[in-house]
């Protein structure tokens, strides 16, 4: 039997999916066995991946988020494009099966599909019904425009619905990355890195500024209440400190495992953005898989793909764990099973990532080094919410220091 190790950052009900999906892979053969290895954060996932690397003891299979597709696609013939893995496993890879938007976000510019799409997300509202209740707010229309959610937010706070009224996870994918994208105003340069590597950042227009600076006092008075770089403020909204979060679809699983009574909305854009809703770009993360295997290993882990692309397979991921179900088929199967009208909101991760055609402001971000740019905002933020620094200084920083990153990545 050949061994196959898959890294992945996974927690909760999503650690729950991958262990599921790696026995049932594991008991329909007897050739293969897939060993889901736990490795921390996306960052530290995608920093051990690197290590192990540099040392030559790479993994089978392992999960980088969004925002390392542009340090795997830099690292040359260190990955072995999907197309090929499937092929080993006799199967020939049709991107047409997957959504575009995801089959765009994980290709070369020559169209080369690199990773597999395994757990694609679109961020959204999730907001505690018992709570707006209490602050006399309608649970039938969440709050739609990020200026709705702040006052939303003040009052729920005033009322003493709730200690705190907002929270949220990722503040660099869903306050800048995604905002940009979904209000239809460039994170930078040259397509945000899309049409070229000399990418100058345009986070300190003033939309921005705005946006963080309402955060900023809205941190002040304990009506935003910070929860960490990646997902942990997830635990604020799951133990009822904050009526609203805006976090990924992928969060959905340990939310519904949690009992409590949520509502979903989409994610809110600014109302003073004139081409806003325009649509999100995809997170979560994709399978990446080693080159200098063996051609045992690479047959095993097509196999695993193809076990992962099946329908039913895509349609109880997506049901269970609110990442989106990637291909075509299993989002068919999905809406025919009449899943969304049992479950409201569910639909809405795919309607905003699909639903226009992107502009040159929203196909994604893509730089050498966005797990870097991530860092240096996330500091740039932790200083602003301590308030130690105004918003203008926050995304002028950021743009400089970004900016002064990206050149020396090139
Ligand atoms: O929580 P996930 O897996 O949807 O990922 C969120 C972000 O895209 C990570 O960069």
């Amino acid at each position: 039997q050949t061994e196959i190790q898959w890294w992945h950052a996974m927690t909760g009900a999503n650690n729950e999916v991958v262990d599921t999906l790696a026995k049932e892979f594991n008991d329909s053969q007897d050739d293969y066995e897939i060993v889901p290895v736990f490795k921390g954060t996306y960052p530290e996932t995608l920093n051990a991946g690197i290590a192990a690397f540099r040392a030559k003891q790479t993994p089978g299979i392992i999960q980088v988020f969004d925002v390392g597709t542009g340090v795997m696609m830099g690292a040359e013939g260190a990955v072995k494009p999907v197309a090929e893995v499937l092929e080993a496993a006799g199967e020939k890879f049709d991107k047409s099966k997957y959504l575009p938007g995801i089959v765009a976000y994980y290709s070369k510019p020559d169209g080369t599909m690199l990773s597999f799409p395994y757990n694609s997300s679109s961020p959204i509202l999730y907001f505690n019904k018992d709570i707006f209740e209490k602050a006399g707010i309608d649970t039938a229309s969440p709050p739609k425009t990020w200026q709705e959610v702040f006052e939303t937010a003040r009052k729920i706070k005033e009322s003493g619905a709730a200690d705190c009224g907002y929270t949220s996870t990722w503040l660099t994918w869903i306050h800048l990355e995604n905002f940009a994208a979904w209000n239809d105003v460039p994170y930078g340069t040259e397509e945000n890195g899309l049409a070229g590597t000399d990418v100058k950042l345009e986070l300190n227009a003033p939309i921005f500024v705005e946006h963080f600076k309402e955060l900023a006092s809205l941190a002040k008075d304990g009506v935003f209440r910070y929860g960490g770089r990646t997902s942990e403020a997830k635990q604020l909204f799951l133990s009822g400190e904050c009526a609203m979060l805006t976090e990924s679809s992928g969060g959905l699983g340990d939310v519904v495992k949690s009992g409590i009574n949520y509502g979903i909305g989409q994610l809110p854009y600014d109302a003073n953005a004139e081409g806003a809703p325009q649509n999100t770009i995809p997170g979560g993360a994709s399978l990446w898989v080693f080159g200098g295997k063996s051609d045992e290993e690479y047959k095993g882990i097509g196999e695993f793909f193809k076990f992962l692309s099946q329908t039913d397979v895509q349609q109880r991921l997506h049901e269970k764990s609110g990442y989106l179900p990637v291909t075509e088929a299993a989002y068919e199967a999905t809406k025919k099973s009449g899943f969304y009208e049992k479950n409201p909101g569910r639909e809405t991760p795919i309607t905003q990532m699909m639903g226009k055609q992107p502009t040159e402001n929203s196909k994604g971000v893509r730089l050498p080094n966005l797990p870097q740019i991530r860092d240096i905002e996330n500091e740039q933020f932790e200083a602003l919410l301590a308030g130690k620094q105004d918003a203008q200084t926050t995304m002028d920083n950021i743009v400089k220091l970004g900016n002064e990153a990206i050149a020396e990545a090139q």
